[in-house]
């Protein structure tokens, strides 16, 4: 299992926006949470990655309890994530918004950058390495030294992929990838994912779209009200009645809230 949770509780005031969660997902795995707007998958996802201290409950990485460990230091241990709404640097370059994300992973200190010693310069010659690699890999390559506000919107979505790549994670926390983007980007998204997977890469992501889910994700993870209400298979789950009852209606897919950011 490389990521568990236990009981996982996070209060706002008196809202219980994540109230109780026992989750898990194992090493390889592609599991997508879906549920209303409002059920607290963001919130989950925040409490996971260190970004929000949890009310109560653990988290289990890796074998390691990280219920208090903090989100850069989360991001070390082999965990990144990407936000619903675009994160990038908009004035550096595609390659630059790479370089920036590989910070967490870097070694040399301030004496380091002071004497700008070999031990940097293999640095600096490895991230540009990675760089390459990345934008190679997620298609972006024509892109590398254009501002990532002159992006278009598909090719920035897949930048943040690479840039969240760049920690080098073991696990992927993806936040509604495919928010807005048209039919064609949302092909490129499923087989980006797919190949996020052959490189080794477990996978949890938020997503609305239906589509997207029932091709992509091996395991389905149902929240409402901040609660887990259901978990299988993406065929089984649709037609869960608690699920369709979060719906309020038959048919999931007609259902869902497809948002656009
Ligand atoms: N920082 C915060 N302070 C107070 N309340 C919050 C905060 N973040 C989230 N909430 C509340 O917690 C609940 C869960 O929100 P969350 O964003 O996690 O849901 P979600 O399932 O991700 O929704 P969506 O699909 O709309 O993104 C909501 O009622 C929201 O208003």
């Amino acid at each position: 299992m490389l990521l568990k949770t236990e009981k996982l509780c996070k209060t706002f005031g008196g809202l219980r926006a994540v109230n109780n969660v026992d989750f898990h997902i194992d090493t390889g795995e592609v599991v997508a949470i879906i549920g209303p707007n409002g059920s607290g998958k963001t919130t989950f996802f925040n409490v996971v990655s260190g970004i929000m201290p949890a009310t109560s409950g653990r988290i289990i990485f890796k074998d390691e309890d990280v219920t208090k460990v903090e989100a850069h230091d989360i991001t070390r241990r082999g965990m990144a994530r990407t936000f619903q709404n675009i994160r990038l640097f908009p004035n550096l370059t595609a390659r630059d918004n790479l370089i920036v994300g590989r910070y967490s992973r870097g070694r040399s200190g301030l004496w380091d950058g002071l004497i700008h010693s070999a031990r940097l310069k293999e640095e600096e010659r490895r991230n540009e390495e990675m760089a390459r690699e990345l934008l190679e890999f997620v298609g972006l390559t024509p892109y590398r030294n254009l501002m990532a506000k002159n992006l278009p919107y598909g090719a920035q979505r897949r930048l943040e992929i690479a840039r969240a790549l760049a920690s080098e994670p073991e696990l992927i926390l993806l936040d509604e990838p495919a928010a807005g983007m048209n039919p064609r980007e949302v092909d490129e998204l499923l087989k980006l994912i797919a190949r996020l997977k052959e490189r080794g890469l477990t996978i949890l992501l938020i997503e609305h779209q239906m589509r997207l889910v029932m091709n992509i994700a091996e395991r389905v993870v149902v929240f409402d009200h901040g609660e887990k209400i259901a978990e299988g298979r993406p065929h089984e789950v649709r037609h869960n009645p608690k699920v369709v009852e979060a719906y309020i209606g038959p048919e999931v897919d007609s259902l869902v809230k497809h948002r656009r950011h």
